[in-house]
């Protein structure tokens, strides 16, 4: 039900000023896809949901659906439906009719529009609240009318903007639950907008790393949590540990990282050859007990309690700050023996580097 096999966005490019939001977008996306687009505030995600849906010009590059050019068409040409963060219900009209607005403007007849709109009503579990204003329903339940209302009219793709963001943390766990479901279900193809990792984890078929308006990294969340592309994206994948030190041993893939203290043997993840390398480390990749491989040491300086195990900010022999989980109660000022699997340890030797010159900051 997709209506195009390829989305195809080719060198898209949007500046503000002297400001570049956008440079150089290279995306493609498979009809029936759900693609996310994750990166911190600034890094230029709306910029690109708001070129694909016609709300923003571009200023070099193309948008093309199959064979035709489309970032020339204005929003409404393009058949797409939006959910905002802020929701953009219409407050003085009800459920029904804020659903059925985009049908109503297209002129499709009363019968088959009260039909659509029950369908979708009935999707989003809200039959019940068609007769209600949106001021008397909760975040989660406008966000559902935000989203039968963009998918009533039938879509060729659906853009959302960081549409959980508004609600509490148990009703975003239940909308992104919705929000796979209705894709499994109706097979719409949707770019989806976020900042929160888990979100684009849980959602995406494919996710895009964005940074300075520039792609790091492209893949499915399998390969980007796993094989992040750098530091930039290993940090925004969890890989909350990053400890730069000196390089003392290279062998087939595997680089050992050492001072007095800590040493770290990891997998390289690059072809560098540095004197100082990163070890990028997911807080729950070390196991207790001080195995063979990668032992080490920490003293606990705060200890988070999280139901099934602590997250530990605490401090290695050689004095590095590192964040552990660990499944016991610890308190602070103890000492734990920790190891890590030497393939749980990612070694990137270029570091972090910055954005090209003249895109934006990372926000
Ligand atoms: N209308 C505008 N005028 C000038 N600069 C803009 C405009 N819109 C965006 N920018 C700039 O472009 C860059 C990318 O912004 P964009 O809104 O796409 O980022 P984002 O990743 O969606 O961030 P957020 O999550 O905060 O919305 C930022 O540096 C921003 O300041």
């Amino acid at each position: 039900m997709s209506g195009f096999r390829t989305l195809r966005m080719s060198e898209v490019s949007r500046r503000f000023g002297t400001t570049t939001a956008l440079d150089r977008l290279d995306l493609t996306i498979e009809g029936g896809e759900f693609v996310a687009l994750l990166g911190p505030s600034g890094c230029g995600k709306s910029t690109a949901l708001n070129c694909l849906a016609g709300l923003l010009p571009l200023t070099g590059g193309g948008i093309w659906l199959d064979d035709e050019r489309i970032d020339g068409l204005p929003p409404e040409k393009r058949g797409f439906g939006m959910v905002f963060q802020n929701y953009a219900l219409f407050p003085h009209l009800t459920v029904r009719k804020n659903v059925g607005f985009g049908l109503a403007i297209r002129g499709v007849p009363k019968p088959e529009l009260t039909r659509r709109v029950d369908e979708a009503l009935a999707l989003v579990e809200l039959a019940d609240q068609a007769a209600k204003l949106p001021g008397r329903l909760s975040g989660g339940q406008q966000q559902r009318v935000a989203i039968a209302r963009a998918i009533v009219i039938r879509p060729r793709l659906v853009l959302m903007d960081e549409p959980l963001s508004n609600l509490d943390a148990k009703l975003r766990l239940q909308m992104r639950t919705e929000i796979r479901r209705l894709h499994q279900s109706l097979g719409l193809t949707t770019v989806y907008v976020t900042h929160d990792q888990e979100e684009a984890l849980a959602l995406a078929d494919r996710i895009v790393v964005l940074r300075g308006g520039v792609v790091e990294q492209i893949g499915t969340p399998e390969e980007v949590y796993a094989q992040p592309r750098n530091t930039y994206v290993a940090g925004f994948m969890g890989y909350r540990n990053l400890l730069e030190l000196p390089v003392t041993g290279r062998e087939g893939g595997r680089v050992t990282l050492a001072e007095p203290g800590l040493r770290l043997t990891g997998v390289a993840r690059d072809r560098s050859a540095g004197a100082t390398a990163v070890a990028a480390i997911r807080p729950d990749d070390f196991t207790a007990g001080r195995g063979a491989a990668n032992p080490l040491t920490v003293t606990v300086e705060v200890a988070e309690f999280h139901g099934r195990e602590t997250a530990v900010e605490g401090v290695t022999e050689s004095g590095r700050v590192v964040h552990v989980r660990v499944p016991e109660r610890v308190r602070p000022g103890e000492k734990i023996e920790l190891s890590v699997p030497p393939d749980r340890v990612l070694v990137f030797g270029d570091g972090d580097h910055p954005p090209r010159p003249g895109a934006a900051g990372a926000g």
